[in-house]
């Protein structure tokens, strides 16, 4: 159904090409998996398979590319609509039309669908995405979540025979994700649609693979089972990454088998302590009280209410993980904390910092953040690095963001680039920020914002388009941010990082903080939010690989 022959694709200016003589043949009714590292050209893969790459992203492809028999350099994208639907990382972008239901009929439109089959399948998809509430909503108004879903929709409706997803659930609750996958497994199944995902968070989506496509970073791919891949691969799932280190045979790629391969290692681990997540930090001196005090916060959107009366406290050294369904009020709370975002009634406190970071004030008025006038805190106090990080980034290079950064915060040169380093290493200082990949451009908004050194850190969903590794380094980044004494918020769906790197989890329900407390506590027992660790050595309280590790070394070592 897609075939690549001798594929090959270099941006100007770029050292070496992204991909390099690859030959992939994907066969109808498979659902193949493309994983590799942050900027490895996943979406480059994905984009070649509709003529996106190279008619409008620059660059040259050599070699072949057929879809159904219609070779890519001779269809440009809209020839081949009928044919493959995509659904790219950013949702919003791509949207045509003003509202939900507009949006969902908008692509049958262009191909003539009839009325009667159109309004059928509009119908049919508010339902299976969990839509048929927002219909008449504007696109423009909609949770990141709410968005993806109807970016998703909107290419369903057409019935694609292929279907071209890049990260279709960064955005998405760990539910929500599910049914998405699930849905779209039924089309591979059931209609025989083909399908290409590229994703990171492969916790959620490696047992519904055929095939997984492995980008290895030097241009080229191996294709083959999962199993097999896996075996290998520098990206690997939680499961994946406690089977190797189980040394089980054959890898288990889902939480049921893994839990058979488990059992006897539950039983070595039975009774062993559990070692602490995240490096124990020492007590902060900031004489107890609150960093961030919020009392009776609410949020309207219109006829919205996305905040009911929230109260929270951020201590110094705390990081807390903000979780919750799509649309249950997350961002709008993070915003309302940082007061750049609408609050219609209740008060948020920030206490005085102890050391300023002399320049905040000025890179906060640049960059448009930090709306004074509502927050009681100092300027600067309070950071958030927003869904869409691009929004932050004005200038030509790299290089110039981060010396920018630098004197602005008013840190020595080098810093936030050091900062930049340990998220995501190797990046040229000449490259333009709109050509990165999504997952490094957010690494450096993350530098930039961070080197400030803010005394409340928000962070809203900053895992989308991460991948492992840049994930762990965030998590030390974090980690050393509470560490100074600072506390640190984190918006998100990812349950594998929220079990790493959050103390605490705060979770919201329409709009209602409607459990708080530690990460063990309100992670283990909730089957939405439990990592993939604990499922498998339940009851066991083990959250991470990681934890699993040094219980297993103590062990060896008691010996
Ligand atoms: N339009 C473009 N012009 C120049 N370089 C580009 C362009 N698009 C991508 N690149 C570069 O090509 C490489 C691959 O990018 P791509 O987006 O395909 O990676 P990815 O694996 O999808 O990354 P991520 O996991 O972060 O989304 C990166 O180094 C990126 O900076
Ligand atoms: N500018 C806006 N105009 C109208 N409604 C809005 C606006 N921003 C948010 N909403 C609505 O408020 C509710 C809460 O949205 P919010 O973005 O805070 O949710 P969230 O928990 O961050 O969701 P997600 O996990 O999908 O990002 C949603 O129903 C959303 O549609």
């Amino acid at each position: 159904m897609i075939r690549f022959d001798q594929v090959s694709v270099r941006y100007a200016d770029a050292a070496a090409p992204v991909l390099r003589d690859v030959d992939l043949h994907i066969e109808e009714g498979e659902l193949c998996l493309v994983v590799g590292r942050t900027g490895v050209g996943k979406s480059t893969l994905l984009g070649a398979v509709n003529g996106l790459v190279p008619h409008f992203t620059g660059g040259t492809l050599a070699g072949r590319v057929t879809v159904d028999g219609r070779d890519t350099a001779h269809h440009p994208p809209r020839e081949l609509a009928d044919v493959v639907g995509v659904v790219g990382q950013d949702p919003a972008a791509g949207f045509v039309t003003d509202t939900v239901e507009e949006e969902l009929a908008y692509t049958m439109e262009q191909l003539a669908i009839p009325a009667d089959v159109m309004r059928k399948r509009v119908e049919e998809t508010l339902d299976l995405l969990g839509l048929a509430d927002l219909r008449h909503r504007p696109l423009a108004g909609l949770s990141g979540g709410q968005q993806q879903r109807v970016a998703i929709g909107s290419v369903l409706t057409a019935h694609p025979r292929v279907l071209v997803l890049d990260e279709p659930t960064s955005a998405l609750d760990p539910t929500a994700a599910e049914e998405v996958l699930a849905t779209v497994t039924r089309l591979v199944h059931d209609l025989g649609v083909t399908v290409l995902l590229a994703e990171h968070r492969l916790e959620r989506v490696v047992q519904y693979a055929d095939r997984i496509v492995h980008l290895t970073g030097d241009g080229g791919v191996t294709s083959g089972d999962p199993a097999t891949v896996f075996r290998t691969a520098d990206v690997a799932p939680p499961v994946v990454d406690l089977g190797r280190l189980a040394g089980w045979d054959p890898l288990p790629l889902s939480v049921r088998d893994a839990r058979r391969a488990a059992r006897p290692l539950r039983e070595r681990l039975a009774g062993q302590p559990v070692p602490p997540a995240r490096p124990e930090r020492p007590p902060t001196g900031s004489g107890g009280g609150p960093l961030l005090s919020a009392r009776g916060v609410v949020v309207r959107h219109g006829q919205t209410v996305a905040v009911r009366e929230a109260n929270l406290d951020l201590y110094a050294g705390e990081v807390t993980a903000l979780m919750g369904r799509n649309g249950s009020g997350k961002s709008s709370l993070l915003w309302a904390l940082h007061g750049a975002g609408p609050r219609q009634a209740g008060t948020v406190r920030v206490a005085p910092r102890t050391e300023d970071a002399p320049g905040a004030a000025q890179q906060a008025a640049r960059r448009g953040l930090f709306g004074g006038r509502r927050n009681r805190g100092p300027r600067g106090a309070v950071a958030l690095v927003p869904q869409t990080p691009a929004d932050l980034l004005h200038l030509e290079t790299v290089a110039a963001e981060l010396a920018q950064a630098d004197r602005e915060s008013g840190t020595a040169a080098g810093h936030a680039r050091g900062i930049l380093d340990r998220l995501a290493p190797g990046i040229e200082g000449a490259t333009h920020p709109r050509d990165l990949s999504e997952g490094r451009r957010l690494a450096l908004v993350l530098a930039v914002q961070l080197a400030a050194a803010p005394s409340v850190v928000l962070l809203d969903e900053p895992t989308r388009g991460l991948d492992y590794p840049a994930k762990q380094a965030l998590t030390g980044i974090v980690n050393a941010l509470a560490a100074q004494g600072r506390t640190v918020v984190i918006s998100t769906h990812d349950v594998e990082f929220a079990a790493a790197a959050a103390d605490r989890v705060a979770v919201m329900a329409e709009g209602e903080i409607v459990a708080d407390g530690p990460t063990a506590q309100i992670i283990v027992s909730s089957p939405a939010f439990a990592p993939q660790p604990a499922k498998i050595l339940a009851p066991l309280a083990f959250l991470t690989v990681d934890q699993v590790k040094r219980a297993l070394a103590q062990l060896a070592g008691a010996r």
